[in-house]
């Protein structure tokens, strides 16, 4: 075709000492199909192209069933590849009872990370050292007796360890299935192109670089990898190149190998394979296809006039701009046609431009290797560390655990135990529980902490004074009970007034009373536990009829609990605060016992005995006064201690002297 008829076209502007005219044509992007060379970047073809998106890998937790055409024996036992025939496979973590197979039992799959012609690669977790590796699993079982059954395990176990290349730990065969396991690298080459497409040229030595060194260990160990290319070289997150997938490597020692040698992905064959067997030259030509990928971003055709035009040395210059002059030379020299043509391993490492970096990308590696093997001491030591600690502070902390639930059970216990309440009026009840339970009195002056008629839920410190000990021991005699203890307890002492009840008697003499259980101020849980209340609010109830007899009884209730009460008032009166010897000789409050109850109960004044045969005198009839409840002691302030209860106390003994 005449250049000059085309010259919009990209690919017709050539420039070098070939050709004579250079013409400068617009860059007008022109469709590939109408150009006139098929030749296209991969970015350009996806520009064209709908863009695929690869679904995001599945995550896998089995091995995944596939079918076979052949027929095959099932032996489970899992026999390790090694050099010299098959072996039994050993792991702590595998039990030949289960169902499960080696890698499932001693590997814990991650996910699919890739699929070849040959089988599926899985990123795996070992438990035995609980590293990530590779694991290739054939797709389909082998055949039996398959030469080439073990060929890439072979080739792995053969080859000498490199640093650019793959590392490989071990191979085992179960159910007719072959396991590779390798070293997991980030990506492959063919990914990391994809995405950031033109390399940049420091990045592409160092890719060449790598590689060469890959080639050159194969080359100088006789081995012929066959199978160059992209997918089959692998990055890792340092960006150190690896080549991998053994699969088509020929042993060129072994005669076998030589005469079963495979043709690898036509893309980057070299012309001569079509006709003969792969050989160092080819590798060369596959290495070469392979960087000028990563340098243009080719597209590299597998077959068709653009496979021959890469082949013929006829690739546009348009492909090299950016690139340097070192590179492309040397790019083109590997992909001569001619295999003579093309430079050794050898002879490329030995190249100025290679020759220069070898030394600072060896450094490189090194370091990088330095680095992730000081990292993986650390994390190891860092793991050791804290499980020594765990192990020693173990003890130590479930022992800090028991002494504090401990002490927190003596507490409680000890403030159940020092409960005494002897005088069982309403206000002393209130002072020594409230010392206990440290509530300010100046609080109750403002808002009564008993009064949560409201509240079937009281907070702690008031659901103490109902509960436990303290009430139990409020018994005076079997008969008063749960009415006795309620009043006790229920200190609300504005509650005292003229008794409503006693009014429903005509007959009985006008006493004031304590109103016992008034609905406001006392509490649910003491209501329901009072047959006064009960009357009372079954009264009140409309369909609630109460007979005679009910009347009748509880008018009678009503005189005797009026009869205690008094004879109760008038022991109080009878108290002599100043005589020591009746005092109750208490225990001091043990260490355990948390400071600032032990400082409320020093400080509180020892408790004076109360005279209960007073209690049980008879009374004499017509000589009780009826008791008048003090204006004072009605309005009460509630005020700190028993020391303000005691003077209450002497002013009332006083007024009741005078009326006397
Ligand atoms: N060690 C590895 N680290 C990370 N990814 C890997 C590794 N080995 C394989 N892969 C991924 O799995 C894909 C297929 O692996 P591999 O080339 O070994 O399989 P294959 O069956 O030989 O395929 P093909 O014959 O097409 O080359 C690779 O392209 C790569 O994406
Ligand atoms: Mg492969």
């Amino acid at each position: 075709m005449d250049e000059t008829e085309n010259n919009t076209s990209i690919d017709s502007v050539e420039v070098g000492p070939s050709s004579p005219r250079v013409v400068a044509t617009p860059r007008i992007p022109i469709p590939v199909m109408m150009r006139e060379t098929p030749l296209s970047t991969k970015r350009e073809r996806q520009a064209l192209t709908p863009r695929f998106r690869r679904p995001a890998p599945r995550m896998i937790k089995t091995v995944p069933q596939t079918r076979s055409i052949w027929s095959v024996r099932k032996d489970t036992t899992p026999q390790l590849v090694t050099p010299h025939g098959p072996q039994e496979l050993e792991s702590p973590h595998y039990d030949r009872a289960n169902t499960q197979t080696f890698f499932e039992q001693v590997f814990q799959i991650d996910e699919i990370i890739g699929r070849g012609s040959f089988g599926e690669v899985f990123a795996a977790r070992c438990r035995e050292d609980s590293r990530l590796y590779a694991v290739k699993v054939s797709i389909a079982p082998m055949r039996q007796h398959s030469m080439s059954k073990y060929r890439e395990a072979e080739s792995h176990m053969i080859i000498p360890p490199h640093k650019n290349l793959v590392k490989f730990y071990r191979a085992w065969e179960e159910t007719d299935r072959l396991y590779i396991q390798t070293e997991l690298c980030e990506q492959s080459l063919q990914q990391y192109c994809s995405v950031q497409h033109a390399l940049p040229e420091n990045e592409i030595w160092n890719i060449f670089v790598d590689l060469l060194e890959a080639v050159h260990h194969l080359h100088s160990n006789d081995m012929i990898h066959d199978d160059i290319k992209p997918e089959n070289i692998f990055l890792t997150k340092h960006k150190i190149c690896k080549l991998g997938d053994f699969g088509l490597v020929i042993n060129l020692k072994n005669p076998n190998d030589v005469k079963s040698a495979e043709e690898g992905d036509s893309k980057y064959l070299a012309p001569e394979v079509l006709n003969g067997k792969p050989t160092f030259a080819s590798d060369i030509f596959s290495l070469g296809v392979t960087i000028l990928e990563a340098a243009t971003d080719l597209d590299v055709p597998s077959n068709g006039d653009a496979w021959h035009q890469i082949r013929n040395g006829q690739i546009p210059e348009r492909f090299f701009v950016g690139i340097s002059s070192d590179l492309r030379v040397l790019i083109e020299q590997m992909i001569n046609k001619e295999p003579m043509k093309r430079p050794t391993s050898d002879a490329l490492r030995k190249h100025l431009s290679i020759r220069t970096r070898l030394d600072s990308r060896r450094r490189y590696i090194l370091s990088m290797d330095m680095r992730d093997g000081f990292c993986n001491l650390m994390s190891s030591i860092l793991v050791w560390c804290m499980a020594f600690l765990s192990v020693v502070f173990h003890p130590v902390t479930r022992f800090h655990e028991a002494i504090n639930n401990r002490r927190s059970e003596l507490c409680a216990q000890f403030v159940n135990n020092q409960q005494h309440t002897p005088i069982q009026t309403p206000e002393t009840s209130k002072v020594y529980s409230e010392s206990l339970t440290g509530v300010a009195l100046r609080q109750a002056s403002q808002i009564s902490p008993f009064d949560f008629s409201d509240d079937e839920n009281p907070p702690h410190s008031q659901r103490r004074l109902f509960t436990g000990p303290v009430s139990r021991r409020l018994n005076f005699d079997d008969e008063m009970e749960d009415e006795e203890q309620a009043t006790c307890s229920s200190s609300n002492s504005s509650a005292i007034e003229t008794a409503e009840d006693s009014l429903s008697s005509p007959k009985k003499p006008v006493i004031p009373v304590t109103r016992q259980f008034s609905s406001r101020g006392t509490p649910k849980s003491a209501r329901r536990l009072i047959p006064s209340y009960r009357n009372r609010s079954g009264s009140r109830d409309p369909t609630h009829h109460a007979g005679a007899g009910d009347s009748m009884n509880s008018s009678i209730l009503d005189q005797e609990r009026t009869d205690r009460y008094l004879r109760m008032r008038l022991a109080e009166q009878q108290l002599d605060w100043n005589d020591h010897s009746n005092m109750i000789d208490e225990a001091p409050p043990p260490m355990s016992c948390p400071p600032r109850i032990r400082r409320s109960l020093r400080d509180m004044p020892r408790m004076p005995v109360l005279n209960f045969n007073l209690l049980d005198e008879p009374i004499k009839k017509g000589k009780e006064k009826p008791v008048v409840e003090p204006a004072e002691l009605r309005q009460r302030p509630m005020r700190n201690g028993l020391k303000s209860l005691r003077s209450r106390m002497a002013s009332f003994q006083g007024s009741s002297g005078d009326e006397n």
